[in-house]
């Protein structure tokens, strides 16, 4: 199967309040394809499906040609092993330095010996450019530092699928360069499949090999970031060019300023 992860016309809504709707998605093996939209559009939902954390009230999402829904507790715990996931903030744990926060799900999930799991933490330390850095404790290290060493812990188990939600937020300029390329360079190097969840435009299509643009929970427009960047869809023109109103109105809804102010004339 040349798609990883495959998502078929997916219904979800919290209670009665739909989310996701008609969603139809294609993750192929070995790429790296962004989630983008909106706030509250729905992306960490997508994951959260995908990771068998909430299930869909109608659709197909298959992991390896395995439908998530399907699985029981012990199938989902092996599928997750296979997942590596970092969320927003990727936070460390305060109270373990950078290598025993990347050796975590080693000794959590494995049962290689210490002295394999320090040649492999070191291993992943020196793929995000940390290894002189293990001993320190997460509040001596940077943010943009902290974020690679989550890197180095989403990729511990070299996971088949990386998912990463917004895991440029809060970083500056360089550290955005820094990670992005990371998460490029580490999915070429494990052979895995990335899903990237962002609203920054500039570093997610530099990486990205395909963009699905997500708007109140449906797919509105997809494509290479090249075929994006000179898109004439409205949406994709208002987000890519940073436009601060367009389809998504900059005004939350409701009365106009005119009205407001008594300035609104009365047939
Ligand atoms: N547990 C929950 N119960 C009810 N509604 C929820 C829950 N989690 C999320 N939502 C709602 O679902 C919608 C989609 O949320 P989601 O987190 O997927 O959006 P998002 O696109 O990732 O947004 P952001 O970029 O702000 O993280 C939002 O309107 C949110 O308020």
């Amino acid at each position: 199967m040349p798609n990883l992860v495959e998502i078929r016309d997916i219904q979800f809504g919290y209670g009665d309040r739909t989310i996701l709707s008609e969603l139809h998605m294609d993750f192929p093996r070995g790429k790296l394809i962004a989630v983008m939209g909106g706030s509250g559009s729905g992306k960490t939902t997508i994951l959260r499906l995908i990771g068998g954390q909430i299930r869909a009230q109608r659709g197909s999402i298959k992991v390896n040609g395995q439908e998530i829904a399907e699985l029981d507790t012990q199938g989902l715990y092996a599928i997750r092993r296979k997942m590596g996931m970092l969320f927003q903030h990727g936070a460390l744990f305060t109270d373990l330095n950078v290598f025993d926060n990347v050796a975590f799900p080693m000794r959590e999930h494995t049962n290689l010996s210490e002295a394999m799991i320090r040649d492999l933490v070191l291993l992943k330390l020196q793929a995000v450019g940390l290894r002189n850095a293990a001993a320190l404790m997460p509040a001596e290290i940077s943010g943009g530092m902290a974020r690679r060493v989550a890197l180095a812990r989403a990729v511990a188990l070299d996971p088949e699928l990386l998912m990463y939600d917004e895991p440029f937020a809060g970083l500056d300029p360089i550290s955005m360069g820094v990670a992005a390329n990371l998460i490029r360079n580490l999915n070429d190097a494990l052979g895995s499949t990335s899903i990237l969840v962002s609203h920054d435009v500039h570093e997610t299509f530099a990486i990205a090999d395909y963009v699905y643009f997500l708007s109140k929970g449906k797919i509105v427009a997809q494509g290479t970031p090249a075929e994006m960047r000179v898109s004439e869809d409205p949406y994709v023109k208002q987000f890519v060019h940073a436009e601060a109103d367009g389809p998504v109105p900059f005004h939350y809804p409701g009365a106009s300023l005119q009205a407001e102010l008594g300035l609104e004339t009365r047939a």
